[in-house]
């Protein structure tokens, strides 16, 4: 099977190297453009980039040219799937502009994520909101569209609850977050802030993480989500992993939950299973029964990366139950997600006719 040419805005960065890292040799999907800010446009990637990952830069990758991050201006064929690894205010400005060049934009920002008519995905969780881009006028313009993936705590958290939720039902929540430094980009956190310290406050994160969860675990109700109706409460943390963020859960159910209950509903969970799809984890979601895990030194790496690790379940004092949950932030949490909501997509057929405007022009397309 030919290869789809994809691209990825931001490609220097954190995120940006781990969709160069995933991407590579991708059974489905081919590099063929890269862009970052004006500081590294016209540089050769290798150049540009202070490459951070522990696996090597590929050659063909590094001898690549960084291209002007506006679509008009790209050297050659424009690829019509972009992978956005931006800061929210460059991708404010800046996805927009590649989905009214017809591209699928899959965004790992937090710009559009609370958009109405912009799918938040995480596929084993609710895969059924991206027909939202349907409602979107790059969509009927263009045929492009955003999708997005949300925040990286955001991610494991919704793993983890949604067999619960589909169970149980979720009243309230309670989370508390040992986030990596990582999580922050590069250069990120002075190391002279974060060595032998926690940091009690990422901007905006406790945010992003109660919202973000509601839309989540919400159902599709016309061109928008209905939201959950759950009290969500979260306190976010910086400390001094490299990868990895670890969480905290406590938890009220709207039905009685067993241990036995719990640990089936989490076993059970393989939404994907036989969906073929190459960046899926065959368990999104393992129980580790060990007193001391999950921690981010052993288990981030599970399922490649994609899986989110739970372990400590235990009766709690204030709501029913508590857990930890982790996951690892650049994969699971920001470029497998993005990745994985591409193979998704890819699989229903919304990558197909990129660039050709929704409406009229699919419409004769199913005619002909
Ligand atoms: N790190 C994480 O764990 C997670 C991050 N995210 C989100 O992903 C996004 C990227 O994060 P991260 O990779 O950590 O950030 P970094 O700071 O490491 O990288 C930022 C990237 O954006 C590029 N950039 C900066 N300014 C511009 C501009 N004006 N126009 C175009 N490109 C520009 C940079 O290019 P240059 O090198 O040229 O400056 C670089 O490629 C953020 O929205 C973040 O919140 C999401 C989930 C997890
Ligand atoms: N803010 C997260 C990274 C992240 O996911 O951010 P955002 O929600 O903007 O994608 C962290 O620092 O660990």
């Amino acid at each position: 099977m030919e290869r789809r040419r994809v691209g990825i805005l931001g490609a220097t960065g954190m995120v940006g190297q781990r969709f160069i890292q995933l991407l590579h040799n991708h059974p489905w999907f081919e590099i063929t453009w890269l862009a970052a800010s004006d500081r590294s446009a016209g540089k050769t990637y290798g150049e540009a980039c202070k490459w951070k990952l522990d696996t090597a830069l590929p050659a063909t990758i590094a001898a690549m040219k960084v291209q002007p991050n506006v679509p008009e201006l790209c050297e050659g064929e424009l690829p019509k799937i972009i992978f956005a690894a931006l800061d929210a205010d460059i991708a404010r400005e800046l996805e927009p502009k590649f989905a009214a060049a017809g591209c699928a934009v899959i965004s790992n920002s937090s710009a559009f994520r609370m958009v109405a008519d912009v799918p938040l995905v995480v596929p084993e969780v609710n895969a059924s909101h991206l027909p939202l881009i349907e409602a979107q006028s790059w969509r009927r313009e263009s045929g492009g569209f955003i999708v997005t993936n949300p925040n990286c705590s955001a991610i494991g958290l919704v793993l983890a609850l949604k067999p619960l939720e589909e169970r149980f039902g979720i009243e309230s929540l309670f989370v508390s977050t040992m986030q990596a430094v990582s999580g922050a980009g590069y250069p990120g956190v002075p190391s002279l802030d974060i060595l032998g310290n926690v940091v009690p406050f990422i901007k905006n994160e406790e945010e992003k993480m109660q919202e973000e969860v509601g839309k989540l675990l919400g159902h599709l109700s016309g061109d928008s989500v209905a939201m959950l109706d759950a009290k969500v409460s979260a306190h976010c943390n910086r400390v001094a992993v490299e990868d990895g963020h670890t969480e905290c859960v406590s938890i009220k159910f709207r039905k009685k939950a067993t241990r036995e209950e719990i640990l089936a509903a989490w076993s059970e969970f393989a939404p994907l299973r036989g969906e073929g799809l190459p960046t899926a984890p065959e368990f999104p979601v393992e129980f580790d029964a060990a007193v001391d895990r999950p921690q981010p030194k052993l288990d981030r790496m599970r399922g490649n990366g994609m899986a989110a690790t739970v372990g400590r379940l235990r009766e709690c004092s204030l709501l029913d139950w508590k857990f930890v949950v982790l996951s690892h932030n650049t994969i699971r949490g920001a470029a497998g997600a993005a990745l994985l909501n591409a193979e998704v997509l890819a699989r229903m057929g919304k990558l197909d006719k990129l660039g050709v405007p929704t409406g009229a022009a699919q419409g004769q397309a199913v005619l002909a």
